[in-house]
């Protein structure tokens, strides 16, 4: 973990003023206009006080010294001092309205800047726990605090001109009060510091607990899991869960907030303490006739501007030490380097798709998942991959895919190497359905359309992937037809069962008009009608193109593959066709003679 989040002092503080620039910079792109005027508001802001104690001053001294005048010389100062006042208020009022205004674009800008980020992310991002709880911290936390750190700064900018006004006021009656004054704010301020770090340092080493319970959460307040909970009566066990954690969480919040009123406690009567003594100097100096009435107030109310001021600075120094340390994982996230695409070859067509001695390990295994990959496969050809559970015939998909790009040994297309390919090229020549493939919680449509999103208005393009995926009926059975919602997230929305989910996805990777089009065990939605109807289907469309089919159902892909691979623990063991496999009397023909039986077994049974 991060050795400089355990430590505070001031050098950290200051170094923490390093993002500011890069803050700056970011609002800067949001609304130039808004930041000048803010920023200009905020000076005001800092120098309006002692300006209003100044007006104050000469109003009171100016009624106690001009009895017996004329009244003008009242009303003037009034006048100042009404008008000042006004000034104040609009000034605030506009500073309150613009802040919101830049505020809500701002945070759009960030949040949009977060997605897009997460977009340029690889899968082996996703499938670390590390960039996951940055993402999660950088979507949770960081949001609000870019502007928060304006702000503080703007804050420290008029504060300190506050206090530097406020101060020479007091400066011009009793200069050695300063030192009273100033001494209590700097003390609280390092402590409250102190306790700003600590409550920072539990939050970052909590983030993967926190992680933990908003999951448990969200298990329990989503339909993804409602029905194994409700059947394994889960509830129990995840409700004590989350409140396992949470009540640490409670436990450590609950904590700190004891230890800051504490102190907090203590610091206000010691600062109670020296500030009744200077009053009481004030009021001495007064009662003795040393100073007018108008300085009297004047000095009082710059006492306790000073304070505030004094207070409020020191706060924020803190405070923007605090949010950067937020802001740091905001930027860490930002500026996680993107992969950059150096490929750069574009291929018309996908023709050959060869493996030579790939072998491949994911960054968080020790075991290889593939080892010594070695096979070739031409426009034309069905290739079948078969094999055990893990035996690494996803894995496999997800190398060609692109997912990965760590691997020994080499991928070639049409005899170049897959590393050279522009990625985006090659994804537009696959399409693929995962064994995980997405149900969108949105329409007939856009579920089909996601597969190639320039057709989502191309009604024929749709419909023909539909018949190719062979989901006409089903789609014509739906309410609003292709215009339907689907799922059950949203109103009207119809849910479909596992196999009809599948189709759609056919049907989306149909759209695509892919040179290779791969199906990875669709047996787990479909029934051995359908994926055998689906697998003759997909092998008739693409006669003249690359298919590869994953499946537990071996007879289903006995008749369609012009070559099986055969996978065991990440090896490949076997490879020829069908009837060259059953000849050699290996691991291809046990798995096939042990399916036919476990079906022969459940066929009997289901007569019987
Ligand atoms: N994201 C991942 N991170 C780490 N290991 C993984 C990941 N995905 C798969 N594996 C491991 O890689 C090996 C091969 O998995 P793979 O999913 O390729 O097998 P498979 O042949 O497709 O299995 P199945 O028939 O169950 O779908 C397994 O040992 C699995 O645990």
């Amino acid at each position: 973990m991060n050795q400089e989040i355990y430590s505070f002092n001031l050098k950290d503080a200051i170094k923490s003023l390093k993002s500011f620039p890069k803050v700056f910079k970011l609002l800067w792109s949001v609304r130039k206009l808004h930041l000048i005027l803010i920023t200009i508001f905020y000076i005001i802001n800092g120098i309006l006080p002692a300006i209003s104690i100044l007006t104050t001053q000469s109003l009171l001294n100016a009624i106690q010294t001009s009895r017996g005048k004329d009244f003008i010389y009242v009303l003037y100062p009034l006048i100042i001092y009404l008008s000042l006042n006004s000034f104040g208020y609009i000034i605030s009022q506009l500073n309150s309205y613009l802040q919101s205004i830049f505020r809500i674009d701002l945070n759009y800008k960030m949040s949009v800047m977060i997605l897009e980020k997460a977009r340029t992310l690889s899968l082996s991002d996703f499938e670390n726990s590390e960039v996951y709880d940055k993402l999660r911290r950088a979507q949770s936390e960081a949001v609000e605090r870019p502007y928060a750190v304006f702000s503080i700064v703007l804050s420290i900018v008029s504060q300190f001109l506050g206090l530097i006004s406020s101060l020479a006021i007091l400066l011009y009656w009793k200069p050695w009060i300063i030192l009273l004054v100033i001494i209590m704010p700097i003390i609280s301020t390092i402590y409250m510091a102190k306790m700003g770090h600590m409550q920072y340092k539990i939050e970052y080493e909590r983030s993967q607990e926190k992680r933990k319970s908003w999951y448990l959460s969200y298990l329990m307040t989503n339909d993804i899991a409602f029905k194994e909970i409700k059947i394994y009566r889960l509830g129990d066990y995840l409700i004590k869960g989350y409140k396992k954690l949470n009540k640490n969480f409670i436990k450590q919040d609950k904590k700190i907030i004891k230890k800051t009123t504490i102190a907090s406690f203590i610091f206000e009567v010691l600062d109670q303490i020296v500030g009744g003594f200077i009053l009481y100097l004030i009021i001495q100096s007064a009662y003795i006739g040393e100073i007018l009435l108008g300085n009297t107030v004047a000095y009082i109310r710059s006492l306790s501007n000073i304070k505030g001021n004094m207070q409020g600075l020191l706060g924020s120094v803190s405070a923007i030490y605090q949010n950067n340390l937020y802001i740091k994982q905001l930027f860490d996230f930002l500026e996680m380097p993107v992969k950059e695409e150096k490929s750069s070859i574009s291929i018309e067509e996908i023709k050959t798709i060869e493996f030579i001695n790939v072998s491949f390990k994911y960054p968080n295994r020790q075991e290889y998942a593939l080892k010594d990959i070695s096979f070739k496969i031409k426009k034309g050809e069905n290739l079948s991959l078969v094999g055990e559970n893990g035996s690494g015939k996803s894995t496999l998909v997800k190398l060609l895919s692109g997912f990965y790009d760590n691997y020994e040994g080499e991928i070639l297309i049409n005899g170049i190497s897959m590393r050279q390919i522009n990625q985006e090229n090659l994804g537009n020549k696959i399409g693929i359905i995962f064994q995980d493939f997405n149900k969108y919680e949105l329409t007939c449509r856009e579920n089909i359309a996601l597969g190639n999103i320039d057709l989502i208005n191309q009604d024929d393009k749709l419909q023909a992937a539909i018949n190719k995926a062979h989901a006409n009926e089903m789609v014509n059975s739906l309410p609003n037809g292709i215009e339907t919602q689907l799922g059950v997230w949203f109103s009207e929305g119809v849910q479909l069962s596992g196999g009809q989910w599948q189709r759609i996805a056919l049907s989306r990777a149909f759209l695509r008009d892919a040179d290779c089009y791969i199906l990875d065990e669709p047996s787990a939605s479909l029934d051995p009608v359908s994926e055998h109807e689906i697998f003759q289907k997909t092998s008739d469309l693409t006669k003249d193109k690359i298919s590869i089919f994953i499946s537990h159902r071996l007879y289903n892909l006995r008749k369609i593959s012009s070559k099986v691979l055969v996978l065991k623990e990440g090896k490949l063991i076997e490879q020829g066709t069908h009837e060259e496999l059953m000849d050699l009397n290996g691991h291809y023909k046990y798995l096939y003679n042990l399916q036919n039986t476990i079906d022969l077994v459940d066929d009997i049974e289901s007569i019987a």
